[in-house]
């Protein structure tokens, strides 16, 4: 797949990368190599200049998810509507109609743990909280494929690493296909079932299965090889 920044510079000249259906795909990278803009590639918000986007075994179609759950750095939740409301909202626009069924988001909420969230205006909630009513909001219309862009970076260390083990729960439970970008190693051992490193060049440079995922007992091995291959990526 190739890809083309607005100003002509081309980020991505034959990146090769398939995200395979119920897997945890963690985008690692430094700042600048296009995490983000790969996000946004494959939720359809910017198009390819050529080439070929692939997700799973939808080989000859467009290579797109049909529906997808956006989680950025930033909550972007209705601070005038309340934490149900907000988990509630994608059932108000018409495009997902009938995807969110609203009598259960209470129970929703209750089964993701926040069920204490539920009459809070979210601007009165922790960043902690904010991010998890997000991410319950995106799973909420049951896309195809979330894509997560540091959805905990704003975090501090303890909530964040919380929040790294949450998420897995969440999307275990949820059998959903994700693809989270971040530059934190430590972060992607935690979330990522296969781990990609985007380098410099606009390629994978290198992948790997990280069969330790979800838990906080990352291989020292497999982390060393990571660092290793990200200080020259
Ligand atoms: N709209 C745009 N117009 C021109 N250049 C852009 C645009 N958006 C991003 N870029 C450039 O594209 C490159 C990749 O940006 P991107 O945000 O995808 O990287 P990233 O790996 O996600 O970085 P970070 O980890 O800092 O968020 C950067 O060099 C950036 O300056």
């Amino acid at each position: 797949m190739r890809y083309r920044l607005p100003g002509g510079r081309l980020l991505f000249d034959d990146l090769d990368l398939s995200v395979l259906e119920g897997e945890s795909l963690v985008l690692l990278g430094p700042s600048g190599v296009g995490k983000s803009t790969l996000l946004r590639l494959l939720a359809g918000l910017e198009e390819p200049a050529g080439g070929e986007l692939r997700l799973g075994s939808q080989a000859g179609g467009d290579g797109r998810a049909h529906s997808y759950g956006v989680v950025f750095q930033k909550p972007l939740l209705y601070p005038w509507l309340s934490v149900r409301e907000n988990v509630a909202l994608g059932g108000r626009f018409r495009a997902l109609r009938g995807r969110v069924d609203t009598a259960h988001v209470d129970e929703l909420l209750e089964h993701f743990g926040i069920a204490e969230l539920a009459d809070a205006r979210t601007d009165q909630i922790s960043g902690g909280q904010a991010q998890r009513v997000a991410v319950v909001r995106a799973a909420a219309t049951r896309p195809e494929i979330l894509l997560l862009d540091e959805p905990f970076s704003a975090l501090d260390p303890v909530t964040r690493a919380e929040s790294q083990r949450w998420l897995v729960g969440v999307t275990a439970e949820l059998g959903v296909t994700t693809v989270m970008v971040t530059h934190d190693v430590d972060e992607a051992l935690v979330v990522g079932s296969r781990i990609a490193l985007l380098g410099s060049t606009g390629r994978v440079q290198d992948h790997w299965i990280n069969p330790a995922h979800g838990t906080t007992d990352s291989d020292p091995d497999l982390r060393a090889s990571i660092l290793a291959s990200y200080r020259t990526a």
